[in-house]
């Protein structure tokens, strides 16, 4: 949980709204991040989940509403600021998106020559080294990204992400396709990294252990709103029968679902 309390808003999202053509995905969306919290999003499919993700990096544009992010209009950030600002919001894509020609000590410099210039030979070592150790993978500095496990990929791609030391994370399906032991390892990995880096993260997810063990709170994206936005226990004491659907079929692999309203 939290290690310190602090009121202080980092992330604050107004009167969202997002359609492409007809298709209204994000209807009013609403939420406000503290420093250093963890937030899961849950949904559905096709929700919007990353529609809203993509809205806080600058990479798609809402049609109405404000999103503010470290004192950020997001909207209006253009070139030099926007790049600045985007070091500072790691985003941990769902495929961990490394570069399979490159090995690992090479896949965690990339970002750092890109964003960062005038690092020294030493610096950059230092801290690619740090990285890695912040994910217990020192040992695979010189192999390639396809002699690692699902799991030690994500950890990678997690890793690649801490290397500019952002104070917001966005991590998009972290436990994604991985075992339940290493899904738990990953869980684990998200709440050291609130520890250790002080950073405030988005979690998004279908995966109801990953949001327990990680979520200071659950908003619940459902019909492009978030309905429902609590701890996890609050949220799925609902009776409202989309959000225990949501809970059964994660607990009890319930195969039939209807489609997303
Ligand atoms: N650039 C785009 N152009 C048109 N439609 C889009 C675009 N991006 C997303 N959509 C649509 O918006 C809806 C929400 O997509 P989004 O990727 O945010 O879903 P999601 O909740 O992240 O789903 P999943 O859990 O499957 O990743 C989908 O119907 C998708 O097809």
């Amino acid at each position: 949980m939290k290690s310190k309390e602090t009121n202080e808003t980092v992330i604050s999202i107004k009167g969202l709204r997002k359609s492409f053509g007809d298709l209204h995905v994000l209807r009013g969306v609403n939420l406000e991040v503290s420093r250093n919290e963890n937030v899961v999003v849950l949904g559905r499919s096709g929700t919007g989940k990353s529609v809203l993700i993509k809205i806080m990096v600058g990479l798609l544009k809402p049609d109405a509403g404000k999103v503010i992010v470290l004192g950020h209009d997001v909207e209006q950030l253009r070139g030099k600021e926007l790049d600045e600002f985007r070091q500072k919001v790691g985003f941990s894509f769902q495929s961990s998106a490394l570069y399979d020609s490159m090995s690992i000590r090479e896949n965690l410099e990339f970002p750092l020559v890109r964003n960062i210039r005038n690092l020294s030979r030493a610096e950059i070592n230092k801290a690619v080294e740090k990285a890695l150790s912040d994910v217990g993978l020192s040992q695979t500095i010189n192999q390639m990204p396809a002699e690692l496990s699902g799991g030690q990929r994500k950890r990678i791609g997690i890793a690649r992400t801490l290397i500019l030391k952002p104070e917001i994370m966005l991590y998009d399906e972290p436990t994604a396709g991985l075992d339940p032991i290493t899904s738990i390892e990953i869980n684990n990995l998200i709440n050291e990294v609130r520890e250790r880096l002080g950073a405030t993260s988005i979690i998004i997810t279908h995966d109801l252990t990953c949001a327990k063990s990680t979520g200071d709170r659950i908003a619940m994206l459902l019909d492009g709103k978030f309905e429902r936005i609590g701890t996890f226990d609050e949220v799925f004491a609902d009776p409202d029968e989309r959000i225990q659907q949501f809970y059964n079929y994660n607990f009890t692999e319930q195969k039939s679902v209807p489609p997303v309203r």
